[in-house]
């Protein structure tokens, strides 16, 4: 017989669906009084805890939701993807970003070569560099940076140096980067998998100018290098392949953090070992993602529960609550990672979908999300939420005659917030408090919420590593399930496409006086209100941010 053509016409989706009714019979509140489901619904490796218990869910839920991992196949999907098969098939390519951190002595083959001994890294300390580069040559090594600058070994190798990111096209963020800065001290990297994003492209033309109108043009190669897969534009670009770190086909962008998009401008401001560190981490998840069992396994815990969430449960969106602030940047990668990956319409055979696949993901590190938008968590939509917390902070801070450390004050919403959630606060336990009778409604809480903590022993090089792998290989059994491709994304071509009309039309009016047509009626008349502002200083003459 042959297997359906999407998920959801299986048995055990059907299932699933059929499942729905009860869950939506039970509030948190009575499944969480039943202690060995509490006790059943954790995970745990290397001292990374995961409680799930607070999931709409019961045990028959995740049996049947392993069952679904076996109807898609997560198994083979998962074995394919670490031997190299090429699973993302609109593009005809390998998804091999776990050979980035694997050991030394591992065998990953892709079109039949080993591609390990092709991975390496190196490490070269200069004062300033200024990553250019956008979306999955951004937002990953910008999570890591941001992350291993409140590690305190990290800060000490970094004395000295800094680092920083070019990714918007707006003038405003070029002279962002480089207010203050000298050309003479500072190494552009120029990080485009493709070298044709128009935003990077530009910005590296920008800053090539602001170095050679300082240094003269033989400064281009002491002071930009590139990593790209496209060594042929690099070259074209006028940067000298041999300052260039090549990377390969089989690591999508937004899975390119461990590859030298991030270990090259992460090495040179922390040192390799520090970098080797993290990429140690994450394949230490590799390992536990692909040997586990699944009821054990985090990953796949974690993408089974979102699929349950999104596609049974109907919840369209995703938060992400780290309790610390080095985690401030994590959300902004993930809102890539994710939806860049797994928001499709159809199957990775080309049929529409007739269901929902992906979730809006957003976040901020707790507390400061609890005092912008938990409003709406609480008692507005219900938005399953991902809780992180660190078990020893970084930085131990604690003041006489306060009552608990500043850690332990924010880990103590850390702790309430998803009981608060779950719970939430009956029109009884108001009465009973007297709350006068009109602010009843407006004080009750629904609770029925659910959310996931996961608690990390700390947040050395180690476990940033290991929190960015657990994220990846959750998005990936995501998509498995599915049955979607995760690893391409043809949904950012469009827009590029368009805008590229609209640069050609600027031109023609700005540099020619030729009229703005082929538009509808309403960007028409935007684009004549743009265009009655007319340019300070002549096109043909540059112009570089005054800083
Ligand atoms: O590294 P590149 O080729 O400049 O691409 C940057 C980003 O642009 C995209 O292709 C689309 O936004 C992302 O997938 C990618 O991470």
């Amino acid at each position: 017989m042959a297997s359906p053509a999407l998920i959801c016409d299986t048995e055990q989706w059907k299932a699933l669906q059929a499942h729905v009714n009860a869950i939506q019979k039970t509030h948190l509140r009575d499944l969480m009084a039943d202690a060995d489901r509490c006790k059943a619904m954790t995970a745990e490796f290397e001292g990374i805890f995961l409680d799930y218990s607070r999931q709409r869910a019961t045990g028959e839920t995740m049996e049947k939701l392993l069952k679904l991992a076996e109807a898609a196949k997560l198994k083979e999907k998962i074995e394919k993807m670490f031997k190299g098969d090429k699973i993302n098939s609109t593009e005809n390519r390998s998804v091999l970003h776990v050979a980035l951190r694997a050991p030394r002595d591992a065998v990953i083959n892709s079109d039949g070569v080993n591609v390990v001994p092709e991975v390496g890294a190196t490490g070269k300390a200069l004062t300033n560099v200024v990553s250019v580069g956008i979306g999955g040559s951004f937002l990953g090594p910008l999570f890591v940076h941001t992350a291993l600058q409140t590690d305190p070994e990290a800060a000490e190798c970094a004395k000295g140096r800094q680092l920083r990111f070019l990714a918007n096209v707006d003038p405003v963020d070029v002279a962002r980067s480089i207010k203050d800065l000298d050309p003479e001290t500072t190494l552009v990297v120029v990080v485009s998998k493709t070298f044709t994003t128009a935003e990077t492209m530009l910005n590296a033309r920008t800053l090539k100018e602001w170095i050679v109108s300082s240094l003269g043009p033989q400064a281009v190669s002491k002071h930009m290098i590139a990593v790209s897969t496209n060594l042929k534009l690099v070259k074209e670009f006028g940067i000298d392949p041999n300052n260039a770190f090549a990377f390969w086909d089989w690591v999508g962008g937004r899975y390119s953090v461990c590859s030298a998009v991030g270990v090259l401008p992460l090495s040179l401001q922390y040192g390799f070992p520090i970098v080797q560190k993290f990429l140690e981490g994450a394949s230490s998840i590799d390992k536990h993602f692909y040997s586990s069992s699944f009821g054990k396994n985090i990953p796949v815990l974690l993408g089974l529960l979102s699929v349950w969430n999104v596609s049974f449960l109907g919840y369209p969106a995703r938060a992400i609550l780290p309790y610390a602030q080095a985690l401030e940047k994590f959300a902004p990668h993930i809102q890539q990672l994710s939806m860049e990956s797994n928001g499709k319409g159809v199957s990775i055979d080309g049929v529409q979908l007739s269901f929902e696949t992906g979730e809006i993901d957003f976040g901020e590190p707790g507390t400061n999300g609890q005092h912008s938008f938990y409003q709406l968590i609480h008692q507005g939509r219900v938005i399953p939420c991902d809780f992180i917390g660190v078990v020893k902070s970084q930085q131990p801070v604690y003041l006489k005659g306060e009552t608990v450390s500043n850690h332990d004050e924010l880990m103590s919403n850390f702790f309430a917030q998803p009981d608060a959630l779950a719970y939430g606060k009956t029109p009884e336990q108001l009465h009973s408090e007297k709350v006068p009778e009109n602010l009843i409604p407006h004080k009750t809480f629904q609770g029925n919420r659910p959310s996931l903590s996961l608690l990390l022993p700390t947040l050395s090089a180690y476990e940033i590593g290991q929190l960015l792998s657990i994220y990846e290989h959750r998005i990936a059994v995501q998509g498995f399930i599915w049955g979607i491709n995760s690893f391409d994304q043809w949904g950012v071509e469009l827009g590029k496409s368009l805008a590229s009309q609209v640069r050609k039309q600027l031109h023609g009016s700005r540099m020619e006086g030729k009229p703005v047509e082929g538009f509808n009626p309403s960007t028409s008349s935007l684009l004549a209100r743009y265009l009655t502002v007319k340019p300070s200083t002549p096109y043909d003459t540059t112009v570089l941010p005054k800083v």
